[in-house]
């Protein structure tokens, strides 16, 4: 699918001077209008193209609506009854906010890693198996799980004590679990919320080279703090700031481009100031 029409990037916002034109084939196309919470206007007007088996990095400042754009990717914000999603999010042609889409098949295909490791309380092996389970999967569970665990580089760590509580893994291995967890159903899709931020600096860079894998098999959202993890990870950068000029603080797309070009040749004066300020 092509991410871009010409008509909607008219519509898009005047504040992309030019609307980032993926090279390659699209898996989702997330063109958002409006996104609520009540009567609070939280993101508007942002066109997010996510590239197949890139890493798509969200940056921005608090606020500007990183999180509630990555998790309209698979509806996972349905969870909370005042989210209202305005626009569409295009999955392999399909919309999946149309009536008839089952969220729970939607989060099949694009799973989900958060900010804080949620490893449940239960074995190793059954967190593994979770989604298995509840997918009805009738193959070969130990078969899965090894490989789940495997591509989440944990398996080394664990083998021998997958009867164990998945708590009592150390932070940085509880987030290759839910790593683990979120593959193991093999979606398309893994959206990852700073799944970093709770992490040491060694726990950090296990789990970014992970990414690095994990992009050859899938596609990967991540939101990210980390601007050196941007730019470390991130095949494609997209910036988002916040509009205070009415009233409210309404999060938008500034640019959206190769991570090399958003940060060391901007477009935007706004990426500009962000991207050195930062770093600087
Ligand atoms: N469940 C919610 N109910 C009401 N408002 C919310 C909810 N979740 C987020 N918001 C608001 O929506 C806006 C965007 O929040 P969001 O968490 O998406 O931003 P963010 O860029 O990811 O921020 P941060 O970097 O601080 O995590 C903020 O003003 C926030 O207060």
């Amino acid at each position: 699918m092509n991410a871009v029409a010409a008509s909607d990037v008219a519509q898009t916002s005047e504040f992309i001077a030019e609307p980032y034109q993926p090279e390659g084939p699209t898996v989702i196309d997330c063109d958002v209008k409006k996104i609520f919470y009540g009567d609070f206007l939280a993101v508007r007007d942002s066109v997010v193209p996510v590239e197949k088996h890139k890493i798509t990095a969200f940056i921005g400042p608090s606020g500007c609506g990183k999180s509630t754009v990555l998790r309209s990717l698979n509806r996972m914000n349905d969870l909370i009854p005042v989210f209202r999603f305005e626009g569409n999010v295009i999955y392999h042609g399909q919309d999946i906010y149309a009536s008839n889409v089952d969220p729970v098949v939607v989060r099949r295909y694009i799973g989900m890693v958060f900010q804080q490791p949620n490893p449940f309380s239960m074995s190793i092996y059954d967190n593994v198996a979770f989604g298995l389970k509840l997918n009805k999967f009738r193959g070969d569970y130990d078969e899965k799980v090894q490989t789940a665990l495997e591509r989440a580089a944990l398996w080394k760590e664990v083998k021998d004590k997958l009867k164990n509580s998945g708590l009592s893994l150390s932070g940085g291995q509880q987030q290759r679990l839910c790593i683990a967890r979120a593959i193991a159903t093999e979606p398309d899709v893994l959206l990852m919320d700073e799944p970093c931020s709770a992490l040491d600096p060694i726990a950090t860079r296990q789990v970014e080279e992970l990414m690095l894998e994990l992009r050859e098999r899938f596609t990967v959202g991540l939101v990210t703090h980390n601007m050196q993890q941007a730019t470390r990870v991130g095949d494609t950068t997209a910036f988002f700031s916040v509009d205070i000029s009415k009233s409210g603080r309404t999060g938008y797309l500034v640019e959206m481009g190769p991570t090399r070009q958003v940060f060391d040749d901007p477009k935007e004066d706004l990426t500009k100031e962000y991207v050195r300020g930062e770093f600087s």
